[in-house]
């Protein structure tokens, strides 16, 4: 599928296929169109042309509505809210009130359930907006840069939790600029300048280009031309 933005294009003839029950790492240089992608698969791009297909059905159908979790870069939490009331709010929609202090306490948010939102660091704010989309207990979750503003053991502990997410049998594509976590995903997708560079495993990387450091790896591939 291609997608154009402002009159450009933004993904140009991109064909993944992204297995289920595994975390997926979305990785390439700001701007290259890996939001555009992530939207894409959520519904919520326009101008799409080509098809694009979640658990069998055409991306963006209301069936898949609670079926697919969507964590945008920027955290979006309702700030006159408590962590309590945002989470509910998400779990009255999809009727899932059952899963409120599951999701609450998967982000690690237990002790500020009821501290009001705007109370709340940039981090946390991010936890929220996860905890947010995990309420509907999406069977695929679109992670926009979820680790970013993050301190590294925070970033671990969410790196875990998305390890038992796939264990259970989500389906993860996380984005990210950080090559280091790259090696927590099961497979990548690389990108440059709206084409798809690669698909393939952390291994895989290293064995093509020769490099250990996934880094190194990826830079190699860019000046390859992804071959
Ligand atoms: N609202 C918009 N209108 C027009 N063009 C846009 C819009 N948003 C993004 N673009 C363009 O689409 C292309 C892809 O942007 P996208 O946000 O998908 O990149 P990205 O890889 O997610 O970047 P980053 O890592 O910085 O978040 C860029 O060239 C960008 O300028």
């Amino acid at each position: 599928m291609s997608v154009r933005r402002g009159g450009h294009p933004a993904l140009r003839d991109i064909g993944i296929d992204i297995p289920r029950g595994a975390i997926t790492g979305l990785l390439g240089p700001s701007g290259c169109g890996k939001t555009t992608l992530l939207r894409t698969i959520v519904g919520t791009q326009s101008h799409v042309s080509g098809q694009v297909d979640v658990l069998g059905r055409p991306a963006g159908s209301p069936e898949l509505r609670g079926l697919v979790g969507y964590v945008t870069q920027a955290a979006s939490v309702y700030e006159d809210l408590t962590v309590a009331q945002n989470v509910h709010y998400f779990a009255t929609i999809f009727g899932t009130k059952d899963a409120v202090s599951e999701s609450i306490a998967a982000v690690g948010l237990d002790d500020k359930a009821d501290a009001q939102a705007s109370d709340l660091s940039g981090g946390q704010r991010s936890r929220v907006s996860l905890a947010c989309a995990l309420v509907s207990r999406p069977q695929v979750l679109i992670l926009d840069e979820p680790t970013v503003g993050l301190d590294p053991v925070l970033r671990a502990d969410l790196w875990r939790r998305f390890r038992r997410l796939a264990d259970d049998g989500v389906t993860l594509l996380v984005s990210s600029h950080v090559m280091d976590e790259a090696e927590q995903c099961d497979n990548l997708i690389l990108m440059r300048e709206g084409g798809l560079v690669a698909e393939l495993t952390p291994d895989e990387l290293r064995a093509r280009t020769g490099h250990n450091n996934l880094e190194k790896a990826f830079l190699a591939l860019i000046e390859a031309g992804g071959q």
